[in-house]
């Protein structure tokens, strides 16, 4: 494991247009660990990704690296080695192949003037394989459908091969299969390669499943962290999301395991 994985936002507030949307919100990405953030829409869980990812600069508030590097100090290039984002939407190119889309990941790993860059086909192809997109290689991207180019996508930040993953809705658009292989991979990361991951998912029971952290947002304020057994507490979620969440255990897995109770269900309770 790389002893400088890792990446702290401490004391962070993000606002845009002088509205503030995050408010002194902390959160530690351990390396060799997922840390999931969790929230309703509009908590400020993008936001605080993107300012991890330095894609928005926050009004106040630290991001360090372990041993307490600035991660604001480094050059683009210097920060796109050790921390890459899987954002929510991006600007599909036009008729550039699948190959070449997930090579982009190798940017910050080449030299200006000359292609250096010894592991860069090794990890174009990697990426490429336990994404599932190897058979579409040569295909342009602005041909495939929300999932396919959801997996390119993570392709390209996997071939960035970072020390730090940030996953925005990863599983967004996703077949149940591939929903399931992310969190498999991101579990992979974390405990074969040391990656420290931080992912935004909306559905709390793949959160209590993959992540060894959960980070509950609640109107830009960091609500709780901690296990998913500390965190998805009935009270705390019911109160968050404004309806009425009940906890319990999966009885197979142990694990804990949320259920929103909406009045569709008293279609299939009341009989
Ligand atoms: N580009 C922007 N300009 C102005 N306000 C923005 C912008 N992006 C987000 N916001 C606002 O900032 C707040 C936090 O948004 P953010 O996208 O971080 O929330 P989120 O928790 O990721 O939501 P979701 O679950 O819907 O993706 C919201 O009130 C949102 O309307």
């Amino acid at each position: 494991m790389q002893e400088t994985n890792g990446l702290t936002g401490d004391e962070l507030c993000l606002g845009y247009h002088g509205r503030r949307v995050v408010d002194c919100a902390s959160l530690h990405l351990e390396p060799a660990r997922v840390t999931a953030l969790v929230g309703p829409n509009g908590s400020g869980k993008s936001t605080l990704l993107r300012a991890l990812a330095r894609l928005h600069h926050p009004d106040a508030g630290s991001i360090t690296f372990p041993g307490g590097g600035n991660a604001l100090d480094l050059s683009a290039k210097e920060f796109a080695r050790k921390v890459t984002l899987l954002s929510q939407s991006r600007p599909t190119p036009n008729g550039v192949s699948v190959r070449d889309v997930v090579g982009y990941g190798r940017h910050p790993h080449r030299s200006r003037w000359r292609n250096d860059d010894a592991d860069g086909p090794r990890a174009i192809e990697h990426a490429m394989t336990v994404t599932g997109v190897t058979s579409m290689a040569e295909r342009a991207v602005d041909e495939l459908s929300g999932g396919e180019l959801q997996r390119v996508w993570l392709a390209t930040c996997l071939a960035q091969d970072t020390g730090v993953l940030l996953l925005d809705e990863p599983t967004t658009f996703l077949d149940l299969r591939y929903q399931i292989e992310i969190l498999d991979l991101m579990r992979e990361l974390a405990d074969e390669h040391g990656v420290a991951v931080g992912v935004v998912l909306h559905d709390l029971n793949q959160a209590a499943a993959v992540a060894d952290r959960i980070a509950l947002l609640d109107q830009g304020r960091v609500r709780a962290t901690g296990t998913p057994d500390e965190v998805l507490r009935a009270d705390a979620l019911t109160e968050t999301y404004g309806i009425t969440i009940e906890v319990g255990t999966d009885p197979a897995t142990g694990l804990v395991t949320t259920r929103p109770i909406g009045k569709h269900l008293s279609r299939v309770t009341t009989s």
